[in-house]
């Protein structure tokens, strides 16, 4: 064997032996060279390496009061259908849309795919976002999916809870270092109301099978789960006030608990990717699940046969908000 494959073998050795060498050796190559941000002078290097080791990063008091409060009232509106949106997704709890009638907010657990209401898609234009969004997909930008999610107050079936899960899962487009998602607060957000639970450092890691968790009391529509996650992973609650703003890697693995409280945890939150990423057959991988309830979701809605497929309704949906629109 040459020295150098030996030198290798000593190396590796040594890493298998102890994860903390392996932590200390993924900090120096990061400090080297940081893979999943680049450089625009946004983000100190500490916020790098920290993006580069954990897989998320959180901006205290990104959007103003004044912002959110104007999202909060066009929330309102929408809710009470004084506005109407076109291809706007208005989801109930299942535990109340298999109930009876409620009317209003009250009744409304997530909005999707907003992109066509101004004044909320005025939240994936905010220039202090598309500032840090840009060290994560780089110059061209495309705001791919957007949601305000209404968090109820859990009936008593748990159902509240969004369990843990990544986002690429539901995406066919890579790669996934360029793409972001950026989720803000609407209010202060708990462990009592239900806030984002992440384990920082999953995102290292490769996309993993989803399904719907084995839950008792059900489980919303679409909301599938991690399906082996390994449950002694550290786990960090990300407790927050209104207008923080954390951004997150589409492999990290969060969810978000249950709401104990009788209000509804509000935030807003958009998916960016760089325009440059490319679309991908999900055919053969596990993400053909979630395509094909999506497949059968769009032929139910809007009539349409099976030429439309998973990556077309994403295309539809996609809006360019920074630089040029490439292959996206
Ligand atoms: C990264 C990101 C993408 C991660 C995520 O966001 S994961 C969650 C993704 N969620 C979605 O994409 C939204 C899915 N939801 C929807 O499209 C809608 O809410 C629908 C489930 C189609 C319901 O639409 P809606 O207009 O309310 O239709 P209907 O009132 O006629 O109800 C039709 C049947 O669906 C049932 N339903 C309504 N809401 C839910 C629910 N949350 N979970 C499970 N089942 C539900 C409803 O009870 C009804 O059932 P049947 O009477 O047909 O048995
Ligand atoms: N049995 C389960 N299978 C998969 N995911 C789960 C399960 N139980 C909880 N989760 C997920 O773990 C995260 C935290 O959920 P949970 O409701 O236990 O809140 P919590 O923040 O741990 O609060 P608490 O300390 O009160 O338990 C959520 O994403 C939730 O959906
Ligand atoms: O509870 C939340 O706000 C998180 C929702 C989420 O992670 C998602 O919809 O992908
Ligand atoms: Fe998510
Ligand atoms: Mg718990």
């Amino acid at each position: 064997m040459s020295r150098a494959a030996d030198r290798l073998k000593v190396v590796l050795n040594h890493l298998d032996r102890s994860h903390g060498a392996v932590v200390s050796f993924q900090r120096r190559v990061y400090r080297e060279r940081p893979a999943y941000t680049s450089d625009t002078g946004v983000l100190t290097p500490e916020q790098r390496i920290a993006y580069e080791e954990n897989g998320f990063i959180l901006i205290r008091k990104l959007v103003s009061d004044q912002d959110i409060d104007r999202f909060r009232k066009e929330f309102e509106r929408i809710c009470k259908r004084e506005v109407k949106v076109p291809g706007l997704v208005v989801m109930r709890d299942v535990t109340i849309a298999k109930s009876e009638y409620v009317e209003g907010e009250k009744a409304v657990t997530k909005l999707q795919d907003y992109q066509e209401d101004l004044e909320l898609f005025r939240y994936c234009t905010l220039p202090q976002i598309l500032k840090y969004v840009e060290c994560f997909t780089g110059p061209n930008i495309m705001a791919m999916h957007t949601m305000l999610i209404n968090k109820p107050p859990d009936t008593g079936k748990k159902t509240s809870r969004h369990p843990m899960h990544q986002d690429l899962h539901y995406f066919p487009f890579r790669p996934a270092d360029r793409i972001v998602c950026s989720w803000t607060a609407m209010e202060k957000v708990h462990r009592g109301n239900g806030c984002l639970v992440v384990l920082p450092g999953s995102h290292h890691g490769t996309l993993l099978e989803h399904d719907y968790p084995e839950w008792e009391g059900g489980v919303n529509k679409m909301y599938h789960g991690v399906r082996n996650y390994d449950p002694n992973h550290p786990r960090v609650h990300l407790e927050m006030e209104k207008g923080d703003t954390v951004f997150f890697h589409p492999l990290l693995i969060h969810g978000s608990g249950m709401n104990q409280t009788d209000g509804f945890r509000k935030a807003i939150s958009c998916h960016y990717a760089s325009s440059d990423c490319y679309y991908i057959d999900v055919k053969g991988t596990t993400q053909e699940n979630i395509s094909n309830e999506v497949k059968e979701l769009a032929a139910k809605k809007y009539g349409v046969d099976d030429t439309v497929t998973f990556q077309d309704t994403w295309a539809l949906r996609g809006r360019l908000v920074q630089g040029d629109r490439a292959s996206m």
